[in-house]
């Protein structure tokens, strides 16, 4: 789930810089493990800084000073294929045609395909294992069949039109053609989510452009007209105009219901449905379905939430339960999201380190703990013993989203069956495993409602990680098969032992 972002400021003086590492400030929730941006300034001159690690850690004051120009794009990544190599940071570049920088969030279903062609039929070269350099290049490819010395919208719209046709799978993406201007594009089902707004410019005529992951963004660098990019849409600024066309238009589009439940901040708003809204109401619907399993038998004392992304939901669920609602884990706020941590040693040690039971917040109580969601069952587990240990009676917990028991391969890395604490067992198997009195799982029905009521247009979610269902249909047993190879814990361990790490050789 990384996050992506592009500025294009009308001003050319201006420095574009600023605000993108700003925009990265603001997406860093969404990918911790590497951060770049690319600018683009005087005589079309491309201008780099990317690299792994935190957005603190890959840009110094100097690094910055050396991104010029008065458009660029932003990325900061979690990883969902390839490897964790520097080299596979975004943005991405390619210098034929045109020069082009590509920053995408997503995953690609047929990168087998994609990578095949590109080197046997276009003759392009992938350097490195990421899915996301092969969408840059299925553009290019598409661009350089132009022939043209200097390309116009049409161009990109046709060529956007053949990737669209080309790449399944989800993918947000933003790009910037050098001298041309910054463009947005979302897949078809609109599965990763993308905003776009605009503001006065802040010296001399004209406005400024923005494209983000998430409103957000936006609203904290005063944008307005702030919409989503519509799936199948394309949206290109350049110095003298805004270009827009829905190029394809699928019958139902379908946006990740993880977005809501786990992955956006809370305070953004998202294809029309407010994030925080969404999660207060699985909140009063969880409310519901723990009322009616324990019926006359509730003796519940107190509701903890497990910080930070369950807080709504565990709030608004005490009030319908008329409970009392008490922070009972203090966080350490310098830690960041243990669950899109790499490997399993280091979320789980970082769960310890990042949550502390205050004892007077259970000792001698049934306790109920909410969390947004179990997956592999880490947080769950290590908090709940906590509980125990400052001496809570009873443990229950409930999660805002159902049983989580497939694979995702839409851009969160849950690549393996085996690693999904849900996968192939019962409710009550889960309860065991993580320890816990009950275990309560909102319905599939609830979460859809959640989201839906906030927005009737959209009629259908991703839900694929709840039923196994994937939008794009073409996720066959032997994908999943490969990826689990490809990306389960065991096989990234092991790839990092054996492996080749391409590096990047411009970064300082
Ligand atoms: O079952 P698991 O594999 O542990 O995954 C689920 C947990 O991970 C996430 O928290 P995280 O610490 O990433 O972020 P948060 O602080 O935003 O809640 C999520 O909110 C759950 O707490
Ligand atoms: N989470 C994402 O959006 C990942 C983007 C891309 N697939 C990568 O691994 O870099
Ligand atoms: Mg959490």
């Amino acid at each position: 789930m990384c996050g992506i972002s592009a500025l294009l400021l009308a001003d050319p003086s201006q420095a574009a810089v600023s605000e993108l590492l700003e925009s990265l400030g603001l997406l860093q929730h969404r990918g911790q493990d590497a951060a770049g941006i690319v600018t683009c300034g005087h005589k079309g001159r491309l201008f780099q800084c990317k690299g792994n690690g935190m957005v603190r850690d890959v840009f110094t004051p100097q690094r910055l000073m050396a991104l010029t120009g008065n458009m660029g794009v932003a990325h900061v990544r979690y990883p969902t294929a390839g490897t964790p190599a520097d080299s596979e940071a975004q943005p991405f570049y390619v210098n034929s045609p045109y020069g082009i920088v590509m920053g995408h969030n997503g995953n690609l279903t047929n990168d087998s395909e994609l990578r095949h062609f590109l080197d046997y039929d276009a003759h392009r070269h992938i350097n490195t294992d990421s899915d996301s350099e092969l969408l840059l290049n299925i553009f290019a490819n598409n661009l350089q069949k132009t022939g043209k010395f200097r390309i116009n919208e049409q161009d990109i719209f046709t060529a956007i039109q053949g990737l669209f046709r080309e790449c399944q799978g989800a993918y947000a993406a933003t790009a910037m053609l050098a001298g041309f201007g910054i463009i947005g594009f979302r897949d078809p089902h609109g599965i990763r989510p993308l905003v776009f707004g605009r503001r006065k410019a802040l010296k001399g005529a004209g406005y400024d452009y923005m494209f983000a992951s998430e409103s957000v963004v936006l609203d904290a660098l005063d944008f307005t007209d702030i919409e989503d990019v519509q799936p199948g849409e394309v949206i290109i600024v350049s110095k003298y105009a805004v270009t827009r066309r829905r190029l394809v238009v699928e019958e139902q589009i379908t946006p990740c219901v993880f977005e809501y439940v786990y992955f956006a901040r809370p305070d953004s708003t998202i294809d029309g449905i407010p994030v925080y809204n969404a999660r207060l109401d699985m909140g009063v619907k969880l409310a519901r379905k723990v009322r009616q399993v324990m019926g006359d038998a509730m003796d519940i004392d107190v509701v903890i939430p497990v910080p930070d992304t369950s807080r709504a939901a565990a709030l608004q669920l005490s009030h319908e339960l008329g409970l009392p609602y008490r922070e009972g884990f203090n966080k350490n706020r310098y830690i960041g999201r243990t669950f899109i941590m790499p490997g399993q040693e280091m979320r789980r040690k970082n769960v310890r380190r990042k949550l502390n039971a205050m004892p007077t917040e259970f000792k001698d109580l049934n306790v109920l703990l909410v969390d947004d969601s179990i997956v592999r069952g880490t947080t769950s587990q290590e908090i709940i013993q906590m509980a125990r240990d400052v001496g809570a009676r009873k443990v229950y917990f409930a999660s805002a989203a159902p049983a989580i028991r497939f694979p995702n391969v839409y851009g969160i890395d849950m690549p393996s069956t085996t690693e999904l604490v849900a996968a192939g067992h019962s409710d009550a198997d889960v309860a065991a495993a993580i320890g816990a009195d009950h275990v309560f799982f909102q319905d599939l029905a609830d979460l859809v409602d959640s989201c839906r009521k906030f927005n009737p247009r959209i009629k259908a979610f991703d839900t694929s990680v709840f039923d196994g269902k994937y939008v794009t249909g073409n996720v066959s047993q032997e994908y999943l098969a490969k990826l689990e190879a490809r990306r389960s814990d065991s096989a990234k361990q092991k790839q990092s032992a054996d492996g080749e790490v391409i590096g990047l050789h411009n970064y300082q």
